[in-house]
């Protein structure tokens, strides 16, 4: 049950004063919560200021800077409204200090109004940019006019919010500013020690120092209110992974103990040799699930670094005991193009591969849930599909989670509360730093594809501006002629994918008359086996150019396409383009990425683009998007449930972090079910955070 005190905080957003649904709607989406219901207040307590706007500059008029925002005391001189008719001449009001006179300008200004506010004659206090026109200052639509006795009414500085269009500031101002308010004095979870060393104020503190920063050190992720929250949301964020871990954990993994026959069946039939990488994570996949308790192990690798190998010969091992092994990976697509594979692989070695997802409908389905019961399916591959209520496995032994990012800890529950308890490999694609591995994953085993394939050639990266796109035609036109395969990918279009759709569309039909060739187009919007029949067409050499949105980003496997084309390369995250680059350079030919821009770029743009031309290791990419763009963008927050982080940041609070790791460890060994008076605290943080995942684990409890 949530603590009471946290009541107010996960009412509606609805329930401040001022917030009706639509602004509600527009709060959703400037927090990116799909659902306007969704949105609580709590959400609006994190959404942290990232700038001030400072009004205690005070000069006399004639100092007053070119747009700035100043603070000026002066005495109303004469009102000059517009004349009869004239609605689209301003409304003036003069007044002057010592050092000058400045000029108050209201378009549309209602004179009964001006009049009240800025009576004749009176001292009045102004707060605004000025403006100098021809050696004239003025301030149009003043953010502040009190009078001078009630000077004190006006803030002196202020937050500013990110906003998204349609919300003004000083609407989301005052919905924070009540949200806040509403933040409960809380029993402490910070050790106290460490919060007094640190200078830590409580929460409620930190939620008001938070929004109402003073200056500008106020907005460092250094000041102390900051840090507090950060480490919060660490600690929030290991405690969750850590009791997970711990249930997954719990139940004894059954060790498995293989024969090596269908393992050395696979391997003698591959046309070619396993790198030392993959080997080396082979042998610590197995060392794992040979002991007694459940192996919990990521898997990472670079880009075609040979993943589905990996996993296909640790499953192999859990057949050969006996068992039966898992394969979800996070898309249809993907899902399909792995069971084509695996199978392929699985072939000499008579291993019975099924694949199971949302699209296996009726007699098909049924007789596939009975071979997964009777035992008689071995390895199957699916989506999340595969756990649904309706499947159940005879002995499952081993799931494979192909999680690029998409899944988070919500889907790995899953399973457990199955009632099953298999060994566990998460593979993730993007190569992360360790420290992002930690605060997405939290202390799992990891094995790491260090090595590409041998026989690899470097892939060219070339920049080119969009102007030039016909160029580039040209050259396509002369590659197909000589037999190669290229991707076309379409622009990102975020904030829509009918736009997206229809500028794949327009680009599909101008190549098609400029290329006269057969040409595939794949995009979400179609269905599974339209996607299926375009991909297949392509990968047998029926089309040799290939028109797609960004659903070929992940995993997609087409060794002979040697041609990468990425319109709008500049709207893309480097980790993205790294991926969706990752397409090709996956056989022994050289390839080619042209990466098209569109100008004029900015520092970071060009920064951005060089460096992937310069360099195709995934972790350097990986660690230099995160300087450019920060961790939230990198774990793809938007699309998945993997933990983003709202106040912490991992470059400024590392610190924190291992801290937060080390508490969550000894919180987690003492009080394992936080039922003593710190555990019975800490519940309430992970409430606060919305861990659900931990949450509905401690109920179970
Ligand atoms: N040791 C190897 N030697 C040569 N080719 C290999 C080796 N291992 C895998 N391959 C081939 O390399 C290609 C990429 O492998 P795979 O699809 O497993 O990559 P991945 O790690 O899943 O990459 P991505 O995340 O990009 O999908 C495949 O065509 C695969 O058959």
């Amino acid at each position: 049950m949530r603590p009471q005190l946290l009541d107010p905080l996960f009412a509606s957003v609805t329930t401040l004063p001022g917030v009706g649904p639509k602004l509600a709607a527009l709060i959703a989406k400037l927090l990116g919560k799909e659902e306007a219901d969704d949105c609580r207040v709590v959400d609006l307590v994190f959404h942290a200021p990232s700038s001030i706007i400072d009004r205690r500059n005070q000069p006399g008029i004639a100092l007053a800077p070119q747009g700035v925002v100043v603070t000026i005391t002066a005495r109303v001189d004469r009102h000059q409204p517009p004349p009869r008719g004239k609605s689209n001449v301003p409304y003036r009001v003069f007044l002057h200090d010592d050092t000058g006179e400045l000029s108050l300008v209201f378009f549309k200004g209602n004179a009964q109004w001006l009049e009240k506010a800025l009576p004749l004659d009176e001292t009045v206090v102004v707060s605004g940019k000025v403006d100098w026109f021809n050696g004239r200052p003025s301030m149009v639509h003043p953010d502040y006019i009190v009078r001078e006795a009630a000077a004190e009414e006006m803030p002196l500085v202020e937050p500013i919010y990110p906003l998204t269009a349609g919300l003004s500031l000083k609407v989301l101002r005052r919905a924070v500013s009540e949200a806040v308010a509403r933040v409960p004095e809380t029993p402490e979870w910070i050790d106290g020690e460490y919060a007094r060393r640190q200078g830590f104020p409580d929460l409620r503190q930190a939620f008001l120092d938070l929004h109402s920063p003073r200056d500008g050190a106020d907005l460092d992720p250094q000041a102390p209110h900051r840090r507090r929250l950060a480490y919060d949301e660490f600690l929030a964020g290991q405690l969750s992974l850590s009791l997970v871990r711990q249930r997954l954990r719990r139940v004894p993994g059954v060790p498995v103990k293989p024969t090596g026959r269908i393992t050395d069946a696979i391997l003698a039939a591959l046309p070619f040799r396993p790198t030392g990488s993959q080997t080396r994570a082979v042998e610590d996949i197995l060392k794992d699930m040979a002991s007694e308790q459940r192996m919990l192990r990521l898997l990472q690798g670079d880009v075609g670094s040979g993943k589905t190998l990996v996993a296909l010969l640790s499953m192999a091992a859990a057949v050969e005991a006996g068992g039966q092994a898992v394969l979800m990976a996070p898309t249809e697509i993907l899902a399909r193009q792995h069971h084509a594979t695996i199978s392929k692989m699985a072939a000499p070695a008579d291993l019975r591969v099924e694949v199971l997802t949302g699209r296996t409908k009726g007699k098909e389905r049924e007789a596939i849930l009975e071979r997964i019961a009777s035992g008689e399916a071995q390895i199957i591959i699916g989506t999340h599909a595969l756990f649904q209520d309706q499947v159940s496995y005879r002995n499952l032994l081993m799931a494979v989670v192909d999680e690029q990012h998409r899944f988070g800890v919500h889907q790995r529950l899953r399973l457990t509360s199955k009632g099953i308890s298999p060994h566990m490999l998460v593979m993730t694609a993007t190569p992360i730093p360790r420290t992002l591995v930690l605060a997405a994953f939290g202390d799992m085993d990891v094995s790491k594809l260090t090595e590409k394939p041998a026989g690899r050639k470097p892939i060219q990266t070339i920049t080119v501006p969009s102007e030039r796109t016909g160029e580039i035609i040209d050259r396509l036109r002369a590659a197909l002629a000589e037999g190669k395969k290229a991707y076309w990918i379409c622009p990102l279009v975020e904030e829509s994918d009918v736009v997206e759709l229809m500028s794949a569309e327009e680009r599909f039909a101008v190549l098609q008359s400029e290329l006269h060739a057969p040409i595939g187009l794949v995009h979400g919007r179609m269905t599974g086996p339209e996607k299926d029949a375009v991909m297949q067409a392509f990968k047998a050499g029926e089309t040799r150019l290939l028109v797609a949105t960004t659903v070929v980003e992940v995993g997609v496997d087409v060794p002979d396409a040697t041609i990468m084309v990425i319109e709008h390369a500049e709207r893309f995250g480097l980790a993205q383009l790294h991926q969706l680059r990752g397409r090709v350079g996956r056989g022994d030919e050289a390839s080619t990425c042209i990466l098209l821009y569109k100008g004029p770029l900015g520092e970071t743009g060009k920064a951005r683009l060089s460096i992937l031309r310069d360099t195709e290791d995934g972790f350097l990419i990986a660690e230099e998007d995160l300087k450019l763009r920060g961790e939230g963008e990198l774990l793809g927050t938007r699309q998945s449930g993997t933990p983003g982080f709202r106040i912490a940041s991992l470059e400024a609070h590392a610190d924190l972090l291992e801290v937060a790791r080390k508490d969550a460890a000894y919180v987690i060994e003492k009080d394992p079910e936080l039922l003593s008076p710190r555990g019975e605290s800490l519940r309430t943080l992970l409430y606060l955070h919305r861990r659900d995942e931990a949450i509905r684990f401690l109920r179970a409890g």
